[in-house]
């Protein structure tokens, strides 16, 4: 599946959030979102799903445009999922990947012996085949993450849209996670805030600020130390991974750095920090000395 954005824009209540986005995700390819909180990632997933509606530009999935399809026939070729979860609902994990087969049935249909074999393997290939029966809410975050994963598998489609999917997981279940996403043979969007996630996982990056695409291509070369600073407002450092070569950021709180009241938005550092004292180095993502490290490709 081909995914083709010429020229998206999307207002919410007049206001411009995504302007003019032009972007491709080619059949089997793994392109990370990452931008700043509030730039618009999220935004554009649903417009991509059409649960926004554009108010210039098209979305093409192999060259059909969206907004001639049914909401039906979207969910027949993309799966999103996104950062919320229906955890206040009595389901269990199993009826929460059954949902993934709605696109499939009629109002009161029962479930066919496909829809029972695309909720078994969903479940199979998140490894989460035992925890069939146990309540969606008694999960772990981790869990959960695994479970929304497994119920856009159930959905059958070509592309996977993923808002931030390793957001609550320990280090150790987002290598899982995206290694897991990595080997599926689908097209994938996926919003990472870790850049180097982004860099370790994706076979390219589209950079966002303030609603327009500002960088896309392959990490290494779209995540220069000048792109982060004029993006993020941190100072960055480029190194080499020492097991996989790949792109590895560390990040230091220098001068320059936007103070969280510039944005409204705390961006991490504890405020509590005497200014005239040296601020730590920070590496946004542990993806040191690990088995776990995902192979060049
Ligand atoms: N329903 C809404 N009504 C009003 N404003 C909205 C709505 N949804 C999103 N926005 C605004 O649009 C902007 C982009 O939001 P969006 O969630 O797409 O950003 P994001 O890049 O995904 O952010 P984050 O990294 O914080 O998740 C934000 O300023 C947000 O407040």
């Amino acid at each position: 599946m081909k995914l083709s954005l010429a020229g998206v824009s999307v207002e919410i209540d007049s206001v411009p959030i995504v302007t003019g986005a032009d972007l491709d995700v080619a059949k089997g390819e793994k392109v990370g979102l990452v931008g700043p909180n509030g730039s618009g990632k999220t935004t554009l997933l649903r417009a991509i799903y059409r649960s926004l509606r554009l108010v210039r530009g098209t979305v093409l999935l192999d060259g059909q445009d969206v907004s001639s399809l049914r909401q039906r026939e979207v969910a027949r070729r993309s799966a999103l999922v996104a950062q919320e979860t229906a955890s206040d609902f009595d389901f269990s994990v199993e009826d929460v990947v059954a949902l993934g087969r709605a696109p499939y049935q009629r109002a009161f249909d029962r479930e066919s012996a496909a829809d029972r074999q695309a909720i078994a393997e969903g479940l199979e290939r998140v490894g989460m085949a035992s925890y069939r029966i146990r309540a969606f809410a008694t999960l772990s975050g981790g869990e959960k993450q695994r479970v929304l994963l497994a119920r856009a598998l159930a959905q059958e489609t070509d592309l996977l849209l993923l808002d931030e999917p390793t957001n609550h997981l320990d280090v150790n279940a987002a290598l899982d996670l995206l290694e897991l996403v990595r080997r599926l043979d689908l097209s994938t969007l996926c919003v990472l805030h870790d850049l180097n996630l982004a860099a370790a996982y994706c076979d390219r990056v589209c950079v966002l600020q303030a609603g327009r695409v500002v960088a896309i291509g392959p990490p290494a070369d779209v995540l220069t130390e000048s792109l982060i600073h004029d993006v993020f407002s941190v100072h960055a450092h480029r190194l080499t991974h020492p097991s996989t070569g790949r792109l590895l950021l560390a990040f230091s709180a220098g001068e320059g750095r936007r103070a969280p009241d510039e944005t409204g938005v705390d961006s991490g550092t504890p405020q509590t920090e005497p200014p005239d004292e040296p601020r730590p180095e920070r590496a946004a993502a542990s993806l040191g000395e690990t088995s776990r490290s995902p192979s060049t490709t």
